[in-house]
């Protein structure tokens, strides 16, 4: 099944809402491939012992993972932390999350920097360019439990808009280029 996303409106009203606009405009798989964003849809319930996840660390390299569950009563600092994965960032390394089970946004920007938001549930493994603007949101469900992949060592840091100096995002805009 294929991911479901869509342009979003600026109002400020409660950032867990869809925010769609009328009309809603949506934006397609093929689309998102263009701004560099992959997504495979997986087995959640089998993750532990899925043969195709195995294989896709493996291809993929993604030799870190570890798990988050983003509740009120299972994340230390919950508000601070959903506070900080609503501030628009970049990161150096791709962002490679594979939801377990729940809902929740990603938000990130077009090539016109307006804000498409995509919708991410259980079995979504999804993967954000190294470089890319956008921020991570839970949905009026308010529960999340996902894997957080990546290739080697983990990096957390995150970089706060601005952040165009970085060669990542240099690098990621000329990657748009022509596509
Ligand atoms: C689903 S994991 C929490 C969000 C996160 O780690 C991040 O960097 C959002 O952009
Ligand atoms: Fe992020």
């Amino acid at each position: 099944m294929s991911l479901e996303a869509w342009y979003i409106d600026s109002s400020d009203e409660d950032q867990r809402k869809p925010h769609r606009l009328q009309p809603n405009q949506p934006v397609s798989l093929e689309e998102l491939r263009k701004l560099g964003v992959c997504h495979w849809k997986l087995n959640a319930d089998i993750y532990e012992t899925d043969p195709e996840l195995e294989r896709l660390r493996k291809d993929q390299g993604y030799s870190y993972m570890d798990i988050i569950t983003i509740h009120k009563d299972t994340l230390p600092n919950y508000e601070d932390k959903l506070k900080m994965f609503f501030e628009e960032h970049l990161h150096l390394d791709d962002e490679i999350r594979y939801i377990l089970d729940g809902h929740a946004y990603f938000d990130i920007r077009d090539k016109e920097d307006r804000w498409i938001r995509i919708s991410v549930s259980k079995g979504d493994l999804i993967t954000l360019p190294a470089g890319i603007y956008h921020r991570f949101t839970m949905d009026e469900t308010n529960f999340t439990k996902a894997m957080r992949l990546f290739v080697g060592e983990p990096v957390w840091k995150a970089c706060n808009r601005p952040a165009d100096h970085f060669d990542i995002r240099q690098k990621y805009v000329a990657s748009l280029q022509g596509s």
